[in-house]
């Protein structure tokens, strides 16, 4: 008989954390999942959140900033040999407070040019894709 191994979708709020034309990216630690890839921060979104309320706490709690202006930018879901995420990803462009890893995790502003040369976890190369779509010259 065959098995098949699908638990729910887990649902994951992420910042595209723009500042001066760069993005703040976050390395995962690698006992993670995904881990040693840089990241977009954010993470699960909890029973009775709203999504950018997740996105709030969850950027509150990983790079202690506090989002004063976000936007929708695109949802992605990626089926990971171990699980399937939904990213719903959000582009954030107003925050107070100066990021740092509270987590311990290292932080990096990158360039748009230079996020083709990121390792990213296998679900963002779309991201990667819209960013660079949203950033393009006229
Ligand atoms: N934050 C973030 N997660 C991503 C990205 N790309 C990607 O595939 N993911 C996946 C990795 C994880 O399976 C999931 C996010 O979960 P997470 O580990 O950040 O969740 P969390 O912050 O709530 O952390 P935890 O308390 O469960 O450790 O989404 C990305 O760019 N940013
Ligand atoms: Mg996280």
């Amino acid at each position: 008989m065959q098995t098949t191994v699908q638990n729910k979708v887990v649902h994951v709020a992420v910042g595209i954390i723009v500042r001066q034309q760069q993005i703040l990216l976050a390395l995962r630690s690698s006992k993670q999942h995904q881990g040693g890839k840089w990241e977009f921060p954010g993470g699960k979104v909890e029973a009775g959140e709203t999504v950018p309320q997740a996105l709030n706490r969850e950027l509150q709690e990983e790079v202690a900033i506090s989002v004063s202006q976000s936007s929708p930018l695109m949802q992605l879901e990626y089926a990971y040999p171990e699980k399937t995420v939904l990213l719903d990803i959000w582009l954030v462009t107003e925050f107070s407070g100066e990021p740092h890893g509270r987590e311990g995790q290292p932080l990096r502003w990158a360039s748009v040019a230079e996020l083709t040369e990121i390792p990213f976890p296998d679900a963002n190369q779309p991201i990667v894709a819209r960013i660079q779509q949203l950033f393009a010259p006229e």
